[in-house]
């Protein structure tokens, strides 16, 4: 297997970009610290260590790094509070335990927070996002949370997540955190997707049960043999093992965001990784960012509206790569909203393009034929542009 492994890896890298340089551009992290290592023998928070990541992240973010950090623990956290030895197996005692947990984890960061700041740098905060499968399935839920991390990231405040384990049941639950973090990483456009976990990386089988193992440093999304080296579910207090970080990896490519497994208790990890260095396994998105988010703009089957555009716009658009500006919008339909997809018809009633519209329907509709100039009083245009180039996918059999 190694030999498998071996030989594809050493015709791989060609194709890839540089991951040094990946790490040292990417500006916004999506960071997941599982179970295994927020805990001491999955009992107690193991609050040497996350002031170690917290001081980390200060870092990340002296450097203008947008960090959303993705955090297990509140289970373990419960258990502490609540004296228990034995992890809960039933949904009700496990959900009992996460609710007295979650408060526990976030009072430890907001405290190392405190006290890891530098009287010289601003103080950051950190806001709790709990989330379900359903806000994420959901398109509106999902536009909500998304401008809500948005909005926390604008100020400055570090999001921590986790699975909103209160409500979630199992027939529906997301179950692992690395599941979570891929999602809130397609989410928000991540540019680096790092899963911190117990081990050194990804290595060609499970180095607890295979000491001589070899871990794989660079390795691309998506590839069906990461999953077969991937073993099977988590450690005794993790819960999704190798292969939900290697599931997650692929998710995350989606949105041409690359993973890394490290070990998070490696020194200064995350720095090292900002500036570049090798350290544990790099997984390859293989497509970039903007490629990805055509791709998966185009497979989007439900249309919410059209606009009618004149011919000056379409060509624009068609010929020119241009975003696509009220000013050359002649009229809309449909009941959209802002985020929603939309279908863009040129005078003659063709469909030229589709993509991701600025505005909701009403304020989009009194925006038609109009100069940006012209709607700068008007509160409701959060955006000049009603569908930026990045969002616009062209009709390519028009070409
Ligand atoms: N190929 C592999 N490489 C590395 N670790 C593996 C592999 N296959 C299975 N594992 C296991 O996955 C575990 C990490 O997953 P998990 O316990 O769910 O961690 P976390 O709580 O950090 O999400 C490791 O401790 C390791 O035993
Ligand atoms: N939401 C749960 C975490 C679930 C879990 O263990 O996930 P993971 O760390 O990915 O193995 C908690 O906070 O305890």
């Amino acid at each position: 297997m190694t030999d498998r492994i071996g030989k594809k890896r050493a015709k791989e890298p060609n194709r890839w970009s540089n991951r040094s340089n990946l790490q040292t551009d990417a500006k916004r992290w999506v960071i997941k610290i599982g179970s295994s290592l927020l805990t001491n023998d999955g009992q107690h928070l193991d609050t040497t260590a996350i002031r170690a990541w917290v001081q980390q992240i200060l870092q990340l973010h002296q450097r203008g790094v947008e960090v959303v950090l993705v955090s297990s623990g509140s289970v373990s956290a419960g258990m502490q509070r609540l004296g228990w030895t034995d992890r809960p197996v039933s949904l009700k005692t496990r959900q009992a335990a996460a609710s007295v947990g979650q408060s526990a984890l976030i009072h430890t960061y907001e405290k190392m927070l405190q006290e890891c700041a530098q009287p010289e740098n601003d103080r950051l905060y950190c806001g709790q996002v709990l989330l379900t499968h359903d806000d994420l399935r959901t398109r509106r839920r999902y536009l909500n949370a998304r401008s809500t991390l948005r909005t926390l990231l604008d100020m400055n405040v570090l999001p921590i997540i986790n699975e909103n384990d209160v409500v979630s049941y199992s027939a529906i639950n997301l179950g692992d955190n690395d599941t979570l973090a891929a999602l809130v990483s397609n989410l928000l456009d991540a540019d680096i997707l790092v899963i911190l976990t117990d081990q050194a990386g990804l290595y060609d089988a499970d180095p607890r049960s295979h000491p001589e193992a070899t871990l794989l440093t660079e390795v691309g999304a998506g590839d069906p043999m990461l999953e077969r080296i991937a073993g099977g579910g988590g450690s005794r207090v993790g819960t999704g093992g190798m292969l939900a970080k290697v599931r997650a990896a692929a998710r995350a490519a989606r949105s041409g965001t690359s993973t890394i497994i490290a070990d998070g208790r490696g020194p200064e990890v995350l720095p090292r990784l900002q500036q570049g260095e090798a350290i544990g396994t790099f997984i390859h998105a293989r497509l970039p960012k903007l490629a990805a988010r055509k791709r998966w703009l185009a497979g989007h089957l439900r249309s919410h509206g059209v606009l009618h555009l004149d011919q000056g716009a379409a060509q624009a658009i068609l010929e020119e790569g241009s975003s696509l500006l009220p000013v050359g919008v002649i009229a809309v339909e449909g009941t959209f909203r802002r985020g929603d997809l939309v279908l863009c018809k040129d005078p003659l009633g063709r469909d030229i393009a589709r993509g991701l519209i600025n505005l909701d329907a009403p304020v989009a509709a009194r925006c038609c034929r109009k100069q940006s100039h012209e709607l700068a009083d008007d509160p409701e245009v959060l955006e000049d542009v009603l569908i930026h180039r990045d969002n616009l996918v062209i009709n390519d059999l028009l070409l």
